[in-house]
């Protein structure tokens, strides 16, 4: 597969005004995205997406590192690396509020030297395709806040760049709108052949949109995979042990020492075992503490598990993820 970002050594830094402090947002971070590729940032609050994606499109300068873009090295040719990247950042802070939505999309055609006339039937597929043709006349500010980030999302695909970065596209909306700017994502996925980096929380992006994520934590980048591999290998992984009544304080904590990520929901006529075992001989290690007090075994199940559990494994667990 073509590779169109590289991204390589990234470090970013921020000086705090009134303590100085200094603080790493991003920790030489490297990755690659490939060319038509849907790629998800995930991270919790703070962990450095933010920064990565502004740091991708040159809003920000690395303090060490690189970023090329189609073979150009954003830092030696600025303005021809960017050229292949639109960005959507904090979505509805880019529009003019006081424009309509058809002359927002010419305002920016215009920007960028393209003419009325010559856009007027891009637009149209535009207002079209992501159901915002009834609303073409609206001013911005009329708008709801899940159709002002489709108006945003619009204008960065209007500049026909290869690479679009979207800012947690969405953020602040209510289940409905979040649902609807996922289905025009998965348009742009399917019918425009981009280049997509989303930054978002929200796992039903990720795992619906990205071919691949990658999870940044404090950052650092801790898991780097396609994320149809990372849903089989964590399903592989979790089972649910029913245990005929309780476990003594003891046999808890050999188990907490070989799974430390064991969850125990005690009851006195049936207790779970939420466990997650790297290989399937680890269960035999469980089954050995069980013996201990003959605690019975009532049934074994694998656990169905979505992406937002393995998200919350692989930050609690902070390692780099390795593939078995
Ligand atoms: N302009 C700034 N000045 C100082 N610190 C900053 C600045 N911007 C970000 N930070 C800090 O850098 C770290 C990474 O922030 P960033 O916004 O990139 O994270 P994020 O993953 O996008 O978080 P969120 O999901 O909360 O937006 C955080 O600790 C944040 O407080």
């Amino acid at each position: 597969m073509e590779q169109i970002i590289e991204v390589k050594n990234l470090k970013k830094t921020y000086k705090k005004r009134k303590s100085k402090e200094i603080i790493t947002a991003v920790n030489d971070i490297s990755f690659t995205v490939n060319k038509g590729e849907i790629l998800g940032l995930l991270g919790p609050n703070g962990a450095g997406k933010t920064t990565t994606i502004k740091l991708i499109c040159g809003l920000l300068i690395p303090d060490e590192g690189r970023i090329i873009v189609n073979g150009i090295n954003n830092q030696d040719k600025r303005l021809k690396s960017l050229q292949h990247i639109s960005a959507v950042l904090e979505g509805n802070r880019n529009l003019y509020w006081r424009l309509s939505v058809r002359e927002n999309l010419e305002y920016f055609a215009g920007n960028r030297g393209q003419s009325r006339k010559e856009v007027a039937g891009k637009i149209d597929d535009l207002l079209e395709k992501f159901n915002l043709k009834e609303k073409e006349n609206e001013l911005v500010n009329r708008l709801s806040r899940g159709m002002q980030q489709k108006l945003a999302i619009a204008v960065a695909m209007l500049a026909d760049s290869e690479v679009i970065l979207l800012d947690e596209p969405t953020l602040g909306l209510d289940v409905e709108t979040g649902y609807e700017v996922r289905e025009m994502l998965q348009e742009i996925v399917h019918n425009y052949h981009r280049t997509i980096i989303i930054s978002s929380h929200d796992m039903d992006v990720i795992q619906d949109l990205c071919d691949r994520t990658v999870i940044i934590n404090h950052g650092e980048i801790v898991t780097n995979d396609k994320v149809e591999n990372l849903l089989r290998l964590f399903e592989v992984r979790a089972y649910n042990v029913t245990l005929g009544g309780l476990l003594s304080e003891q046999q808890h904590q050999l188990l907490l020492q070989k799974f430390p990520q064991l969850e125990y929901i005690p009851d006195t006529v049936q207790s779970t075992l939420e466990v997650d075992l790297t290989k399937s001989e680890e269960i035999y290690d469980l089954f050995d503490v069980l013996k201990l007090k003959h605690t019975p075994v009532e049934a074994i199940d694998r656990k169905t598990i979505n992406f937002e559990q393995i998200f919350m494994k692989i930050v609690k667990g902070e390692k780099q993820h390795e593939m078995v």
